[in-house]
């Protein structure tokens, strides 16, 4: 096949621009993500060749090489892992997957300042493209186990890239840099130097469990340069990297460098993580986990298809990445390894799904990631403040389905509050601050907190000075509807079911005053309800309004508007539950109603004054009028015979 010439795809383009304009100061990471990239490929052949018997690879000698040319000023980084067919270089080279990517380079765009960019790439990390950083050509030579053509890429990342079909390839992959003049001022070093490759690799990749070599160079030029290498007899390979399995060693041995690195490595992204975790189980089932928090949300946390799941490996030899049934999906945001001593290699995910030892571990790391992030509420507030901020919204999801872990989690979730416009509340804090006599937590669900603030449902609550959490998450919705309860207090919506508020003695005041307005308003309740029957269940006197005429709210049991919609989101179909409309028997709309209901009982004006009090308190909560063109009718008639 005749070499080819293809176009990058366009954010495949975009991102290699800013790659190479750039942006990100330390380029010594470019070598951290071809040997990461060298190293899934040997994982990958290692687990193939162990599921398919005729794949015929030579997997004797698995390892990553580097070969420094100082007079050609190249760089080769080889593996002999599972290579690339043509298609594969031309989908996984060419073209960028992850679904993140537009938004992320928009983001990028705006951003403009340097520090800013950084940032962004480092949540995004940049993986092959790396290279362009600090090569101004980069040929990829890779044959696919298995396969007897091999492919040569290259490009010097400007929009296009050629593709041919070569017949001597070794099985693997070979990137070759034809690196940019050394410039230490833009901290681009000589790459070709035996010592700070050695450097880099110890710096970022010791931990990789396959060796990497250095070809030693012959003397005299190498003997002046080799460092602590110099021993080694010159043409003999030396190994630059421990390859020793850091969640085997004891915490005293590892610095927080270096499961810095690893995270990075395992998750392909370029910032530290916000919190490393540590469990080393013994007994009949022993194993050890290392898991990372990570500091910021990854774009496609809330997609399909989102990866979730920790590593696994059996005896430090790799298993399986995204291994879910190690993790809840509410915690799919942790990243990190589990190492099992007593699985069988060739474990798979239907067995592990079964498996009770692994139903174990998952609950174990489960707790064990809920009571860090405990820890970290106490110990460090501002972490735990990014936490929430980045994933609270996926944590709570664990309040629907892990029963277990409820009360767990509960205890370090945040909400946002009316006692705080900035600072979102622990349930600990709520309960601390509760009013003597209130034994529920008052919540209100809703779009934003404005509309919240403003709803008529918080009247009440705002004028005896009484707490509220204000929920804004879609799943909020779903989870306080199954009635959880938090150190005994139970959560209640303040748009559901009747309001009965303060001491018993201003309850019985108003019991008295309420029996009253009762009589008084009876017979407009009754007509009203059964004029606004088609959309409401029940019309009554509101305990819950100081200021608006109206709102609207559900019984205590009933399925809120939100959460019907949820539910029919999600393909299941539910009743549509009447709501109740609520008059504040004070507000001279109201008192206007039932006198004229009383004096004139066939005026033709009423039928059309109840409709738009329904209207105006469904308008109050950030709804919508049953009826919008004919409310706009109704208004615009009633204004203007205002004029
Ligand atoms: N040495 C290699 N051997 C085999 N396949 C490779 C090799 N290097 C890259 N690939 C393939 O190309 C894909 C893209 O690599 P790239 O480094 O651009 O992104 P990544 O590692 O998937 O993720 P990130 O961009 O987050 O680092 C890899 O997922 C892998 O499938």
């Amino acid at each position: 096949m005749p070499t080819e010439t293809f176009e990058f795809q366009v954010e495949a383009r975009q991102l290699l621009q800013m790659v190479i304009h750039s942006i990100y100061s330390n380029k010594d990471v470019f070598l951290r993500e071809l040997v990461s990239n060298a190293s899934d490929a040997l994982d990958k052949l290692r687990l193939e060749a162990l599921r398919d018997d005729s794949l015929g690879a030579d997997v004797s000698d698995l390892h990553v090489a580097l070969e420094a040319d100082p007079q050609a000023r190249t760089l080769t980084v080889r593996d002999n892992g599972i290579g690339m067919s043509r298609d594969e270089v031309v989908r996984l080279i060419g073209t960028i997957a992850n679904s993140g990517t537009a938004t992320y380079l928009r983001e990028l765009k705006e951003a403009g300042d340097t520090a800013a960019t950084e940032g962004l790439i480092g949540q995004f990390g940049v993986g092959f493209y790396s290279s362009f950083m600090v090569a101004d050509e980069v040929t990829l030579l890779t044959r696919r186990a298995g396969e007897s053509q091999g492919t040569r890429w290259m490009s010097s990342g400007e929009g296009t890239y050629t593709v041919e079909t070569v017949d001597d390839a070794p099985q693997g992959t070979a990137i070759t840099l034809g690196l940019k003049p050394e410039d230490t001022e833009d901290r681009l070093h000589d790459y070709t130097s035996p010592w700070k490759l050695r450097e880099i690799v110890k710096r970022y990749s010791d931990f990789i469990t396959w060796p990497i070599r250095m070809a030693t160079q012959p003397a005299p030029q190498a003997d002046a340069d080799a460092g602590e290498g110099a021993d080694t007899a010159p043409g003999e390979p030396e190994t630059l990297n421990s390859m020793k399995a850091l969640w085997a060693r004891s915490r005293e041995e590892v610095t927080d460098d270096e499961y810095h690195e690893l995270y990075k490595h395992i998750s392909h992204d370029w910032t530290d993580p916000l919190e490393t975790i540590r469990l080393q189980a013994e007994g009949t089932f022993e194993y050890q986990a290392l898991l990372f928090i990570p500091a910021h949300a990854p774009q496609d946390l809330f997609l399909q298809g989102y990866k979730r799941g920790v590593q696994l490996y059996v005896k430090r030899v790799f298993i399986m990445d995204d291994c879910e049934a190690l993790m809840p999906s509410y915690l799919r945001f942790v990243k990190g390894v589990v190492d099992a001593q007593d699985l069988s290699l060739n474990v798979s995910r239907e067995i592990l799904q079964q498996d009770r030892q692994i139903q174990l571990m998952h609950r174990r790391l489960a707790k064990k990631v809920l009571s860090t992030i405990k820890d970290m509420m106490s110990a460090a507030p501002d972490r735990y403040a990014t936490f929430w901020r980045e994933f609270g919204r996926v944590l709570k999801e664990g309040l629907l389905g892990d029963v277990e872990n409820g009360d767990a989690i509960l205890g370090v979730s945040s909400f946002a509050t009316t006692h705080d416009k900035d600072e979102p509340t622990t349930l600990a804090q709520y309960v601390e601050r509760m009013k003597d006599g209130q034994d529920h937590i008052f919540y209100l669900t809703g779009e934003s907190r404005q509309a919240m603030e403003s709803s008529p449902h918080m009247e009440a609550f705002q004028a005896r000075g009484i707490e509220v959490l204000l929920l804004t998450d879609p799943v909020d919705e779903v989870w306080v509807d199954t009635a959880p309860e938090f150190d005994g207090k139970k959560f209640r919506s303040v748009a559901k079911g009747e309001v009965d508020l303060g001491t018993e003695e201003e309850k019985q005041e108003a019991g008295t005053e309420r029996e009253k307005q009762q009589e008084e308003y009876a017979g407009l309740l009754t007509w009203m309800t059964d004029r606004l029957s088609d959309d409401v269940k029940e019309v009554r006197l509101s305990s819950r309004l100081t200021v608006s005429p109206a709102c609207v709210v559900s019984d205590t049991h009933d399925v809120t508007p939100a959460l019907e919609n949820i539910y029919r989101a999600m393909g299941q179909e539910i009743p549509h539950s009447k709501r109740i409309l609520e008059l504040n028997p004070k507000h001279p709309l109201v008192i206007g109603l039932n006198r004229t209901h009383t004096e004139r009982p066939g005026d033709t004006g009423l039928n059309e004054t109840a409709e738009l009090v329904h209207a105006l308190a469904l308008l109050a909560e950030g709804g919508e009028p049953p009826h919008p063109a004919r409310f706009v009718k109704l208004m615009a008639d009633r204004l203007e015979r205002t004029l």
